[in-house]
C-alpha cells in the first residue's frame, strides 16, 4: 500500500527484540523506543497505578517528540494507531490534529459487551455476572445469548478481576465519542466470521483487518522470512520441533499451549498430563518456564510419548500437516491461528476474553469442543481425553468439525489476498487520511 510505518515501542520491547535476534526490516517500517520507566519488564509485585500513569506519561512525551521530529523532517505523521485501552494517544492525535483509531485485538463481540456494558445493558450484565444458576441469559445486539460463563472475566465480581479494565474501557469509549466524525476502530477479526458483531454499533465503524498473522503463513510458505515480524517473549525457532513433527504422520499431533503470559494451575497441568498419556497420541506441549513443569509426577513417561518445549513458532506448527488438534486457552491470536491453519480445537479458556472466544470456535464457527470443569475449575483426565477423542478420534462429528475448520480455513486466506476483505477495509482506512 505505499505507507510507512513507526511502531514506537518500549525499551523493554527493544530489550526483548535484541536478545532474540528479531530485527524486521521490511520495507516501510521503522522502529522508535521510548523508557516507560521499566525497562526490565514488570511483574506481580509491580505497582501497577504507578507503571499505568508513568507508562502513560512516557509514551505521551514520545509521541509528541517523534510528531514533531518527523514533522521537522518533512515526513509528517498522518495517522496514530493505538494499542487497545491505550485512549490517551487519541488525545495526543488530536492536540495534533492527526487521525487516529485504536487496533482492538480481540473479538468484535467482546468489544460488544463492553459497549453494552456502558451503554444501557449494565444491570443486565451485572445481574447475570452474580447469578450462578447457569441458564440465565442476557440477550445483547448482535450477539448470541450469554451466560455468565461467557461474560469476559473482568466483569465477574471475582477476586482475581482486573481492576483497571472496566475503567479502561469506559475512558477508551468516551475518547472515541470525543472524535469529531464517526471513528474507527480496526478489529483483528474477519468480516465472515463477525458480521454482525461488527455491524452491531452504530455509531462507531468496527473494520475487520484480521486475521494479523504473516499471509506467507497463510499460504503455507517458507517460514524463515522474519522481515516482517519478530519474537517478543522468547526466540521461537527452537531446533528439533519441526524435524519431529516431520517424523509424524499426518493430523496425528495433539498440540497444547496457554498462550504467553499465565499459565495453568499445577493441578490442571496434572490431568492435562494423565489425559494425554490416557490418549496414547503423540503431543508437543508448550510448558513456560514460569509454569511448574517439573512438578509433573510422570514427566518421563510424557517425554517418552510427546514432546515438551518451553516455547515454540505456533504458527509454525499449526500449520505443520502431521498437526490433529489443539488444547488451547483460546487466546483470540491463538483462536485466529488456529482458525487460519484449519485446525481442531479442544477449549479451555481460563480469564478475560477466553470464555467468550471459545464459545465462538465451538458454538458459532462448529471447530471443535469445550472441556468441562469440575466445582474447582478443573478440567479432569478422563475429560480430556474424550475431547481429544471427538476431535481426533473416527466419527461423524469429527468430520463434520473439520468441514468447518477447512472452511474458516479458506476464508481466512481469502480475507487478506489482494481484494480479500480485509485487504479492501485496511486500503480503505489508509486511503482516508
Ligand atoms: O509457544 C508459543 C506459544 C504462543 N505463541 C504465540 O503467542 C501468542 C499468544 O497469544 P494469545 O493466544 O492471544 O494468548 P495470550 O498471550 O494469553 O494473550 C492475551 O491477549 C490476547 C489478546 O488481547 C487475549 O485474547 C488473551 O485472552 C490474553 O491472554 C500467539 O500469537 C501464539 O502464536 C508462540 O509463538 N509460541
Amino acid at each position: 500500500m505505499g505507507v510507512k510505518v513507526t511502531v514506537l515501542a518500549s525499551r523493554f520491547v527493544q530489550r526483548q527484540m535484541i536478545s532474540n535476534n528479531a530485527s524486521p526490516t521490511a520495507d516501510g517500517l521503522t522502529f522508535a523506543y521510548f523508557s516507560d520507566g521499566y525497562d526490565n519488564g514488570i511483574n506481580l509485585s509491580v505497582d501497577l497505578n504507578h507503571f499505568r500513569s508513568e507508562f502513560k506519561r512516557r509514551s505521551t512525551e514520545a509521541m509528541v517528540e517523534l510528531i514533531t521530529a518527523s514533522a521537522n523532517e518533512g515526513l509528517p505523521i498522518t495517522c496514530i494507531v493505538y494499542g487497545m485501552l491505550l485512549s490517551w494517544a487519541a488525545q495526543v492525535a488530536r492536540d495534533f490534529d492527526i487521525a487516529s483509531a485504536p487496533l482492538w485485538v480481540q473479538p468484535a463481540a467482546i468489544f460488544d459487551i463492553y459497549y453494552h456494558y456502558f451503554n444501557g445493558h449494565g444491570d443486565e450484565i451485572r445481574k447475570i455476572s452474580t447469578d450462578n444458576s447457569s441458564c440465565s441469559q442476557v440477550t445483547l445486539p448482535g450477539l448470541p445469548p450469554l451466560t455468565r460463563c461467557d461474560l469476559p472475566t473482568y466483569m465477574l465480581p471475582s477476586k482475581s478481576a482486573n481492576p483497571f479494565a472496566l475503567p479502561a474501557f469506559e475512558e477508551q469509549l468516551e475518547t472515541l465519542d470525543a472524535e469529531s466524525k464517526k471513528p474507527t476502530v480496526l478489529v483483528n477479526t474477519i468480516d465472515s466470521l463477525e458480521e454482525e458483531a461488527l455491524r452491531a454499533i452504530d455509531k462507531y465503524n468496527l473494520l475487520a483487518i484480521g486475521p494479523l498473522i504473516p499471509q506467507a503463513l497463510l499460504d503455507g510458505k517458507d517460514n524463515s522470512d522474519t522481515t516482517y515480524g519478530c519474537d517478543l517473549v522468547q526466540k521461537s525457532r527452537i531446533d528439533g520441533i519441526v524435524e519431529w513433527l516431520d517424523a509424524k504422520p499426518r493430523l496425528s499431533v495433539v498440540y497444547v499451549s496457554f498462550g504467553s503470559f499465565l499459565g495453568v494451575s499445577d493441578q490442571q497441568m496434572e490431568e492435562i498430563a494423565r489425559g494425554l498419556l490416557e490418549s496414547q497420541r503423540p503431543f508437543l506441549w508448550v510448558i513456560k518456564d514460569t509454569e511448574n513443569g517439573n512438578k509433573l509426577s510422570c514427566r518421563e513417561e510424557l517425554e517418552r510419548q510427546g514432546m515438551i518445549v518451553p516455547w515454540c513458532s505456533q504458527v509454525e506448527v499449526l500449520s505443520h500437516p502431521s498437526l490433529g488438534c489443539f488444547v488451547t486457552h483460546c487466546g483470540w491470536n491463538s483462536s485466529l491461528e488456529t482458525l487460519a491453519c484449519g485446525v481442531l480445537v479442544v477449549g479451555l479458556p481460563l480469564f478475560t476474553d477466553q470464555p467468550i472466544n471459545a464459545k465462538l470456535l465451538v458454538d458459532t464457527f462448529k471447530i471443535g469442543v469445550r472441556l468441562t470443569v469440575n466445582e474447582q475449575g478443573i478440567a479432569e483426565r478422563d475429560e480430556v481425553k474424550r475431547c481429544i477423542e471427538v476431535v481426533m478420534g473416527e466419527g461423524e462429528k469429527r468430520e463434520e468439525i473439520r468441514r468447518n475448520a477447512e472452511k474458516w480455513k479458506e476464508l481466512a486466506k481469502d480475507a487478506t489476498k489482494e481484494r480479500g476483505s480485509s485487504h479492501v477495509n485496511l486500503k480503505a482506512f489508509v486511503g482516508d487520511f
